[in-house]
Order: structure tokens, then C-alpha cells, then sequence
């Protein structure tokens, strides 16, 4: 729930890579696509686009409890990694780096937000970075190790 909703709201990528028609012209809703023309999709704006999501900017990671939507490029709402035969082929690597770094993190810190709070600002760049270097303060949490 958390990694999703962290690809759908701060995803780093915003435009897919761009797709060239290489067939006849080419209608896309009521778009016409001449042939030889670049197609850049803005998966940021899907993302943020209020007709497939409920309060897109607002952080709600329970919008993924018991819904069938996810990141494997099967739903067109969602597609953090791209969709079709140039999807990211770095899915897993990533997920499983991801999800065994917030574990651990949540296992051995305590996370507590600033008293000055955290700059949620972006810059836009290739991809989408913070505008300063977020800092949470982490406070070790001790186990009792058995003898
Ligand atoms: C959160 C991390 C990542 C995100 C959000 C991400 C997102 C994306 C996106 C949106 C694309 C374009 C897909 C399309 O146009 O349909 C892409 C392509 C690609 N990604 Fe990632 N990626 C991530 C991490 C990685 C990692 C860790 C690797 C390698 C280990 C990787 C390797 C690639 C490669 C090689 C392509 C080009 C695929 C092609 O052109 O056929 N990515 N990624």
C-alpha cells in the first residue's frame, strides 16, 4: 500500500519513453496520430487525473486496501513503470530494494518527523527529486538479544 501510493504520488518518472507511429495515421480517442510522430505519454498527469483517482494529490495509501489495481503495467491508470514491450524491466530489483529497506528501517528506528516539519517540495528534472534533502529523525530501537 505504502510503495504504491509513494509511485503514484511522488513517482520519479514523469514522461514514459517516447513512442514513435510507425504505422498509417493512427486515431487515439479523438486524437489523429500522422504517421512517423512521437507519442510522449505524461504518466505524472494520469497519476494526478481525477476522472481514475479519488483526491489524486492527497497522501492515501488506503486507496490500494482490497482494490485490484497495481503497478505491472496491466492498468493504465498506473504506470509508475511504464506498460507494453518497453515496460521497466527493473521492477523486482527495485520493489524487493524498496520494500527490505523500509523494513529494516521500521525494525531498527523509530522515525519522527522534524519539529520544523518536511519540505514535500519537487523539483522536476529527468526525473523528480526533492526540491532539499528530506531528514527524519530515526532514534534506535534496542532489542534485548537472548544470551
Ligand atoms: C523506482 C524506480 C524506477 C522507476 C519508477 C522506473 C521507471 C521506469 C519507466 C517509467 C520506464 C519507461 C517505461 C516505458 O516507457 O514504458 C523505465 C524504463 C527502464 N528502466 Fe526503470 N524505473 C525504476 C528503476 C529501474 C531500475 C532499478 C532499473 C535497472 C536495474 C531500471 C531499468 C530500466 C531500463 C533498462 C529501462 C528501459 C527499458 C526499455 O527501453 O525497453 N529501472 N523505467
Amino acid at each position: 500500500m505504502v510503495t504504491s501510493e509513494s509511485l503514484q504520488l511522488h513517482s520519479p518518472g514523469l514522461l514514459l519513453l517516447p513512442r514513435e507511429n510507425r504505422d498509417q495515421k493512427l486515431e487515439l480517442s479523438s486524437y489523429e496520430v500522422p504517421t512517423n510522430k512521437r507519442v510522449i505519454v505524461n504518466a505524472w498527469a494520469i497519476n494526478r487525473d481525477p476522472r481514475y483517482w479519488v483526491e489524486p494529490e492527497k497522501l492515501y495509501p488506503e486507496r490500494f486496501l482490497d482494490c485490484s489495481t497495481d503497478y505491472n503495467g496491466n492498468f493504465f491508470q498506473f504506470i509508475p513503470f511504464g506498460a507494453g514491450r518497453r515496460i521497466c524491466p527493473g521492477i523486482s530489483f527495485v520493489l524487493t530494494i524498496v520494500k527490505l529497506t523500509l523494513a529494516n528501517l521500521l525494525y531498527h528506528f523509530q522515525c519522527e518527523l522534524p519539529s520544523k516539519g518536511i519540505d514535500m517540495n519537487e523539483r522536476f528534472k529527468t526525473s523528480r527529486t526533492r526540491e532539499t534533502t528530506p531528514h527524519l529523525d530515526l532514534i534506535p530501537v534496542l532489542y534485548d538479544v537472548a544470551p
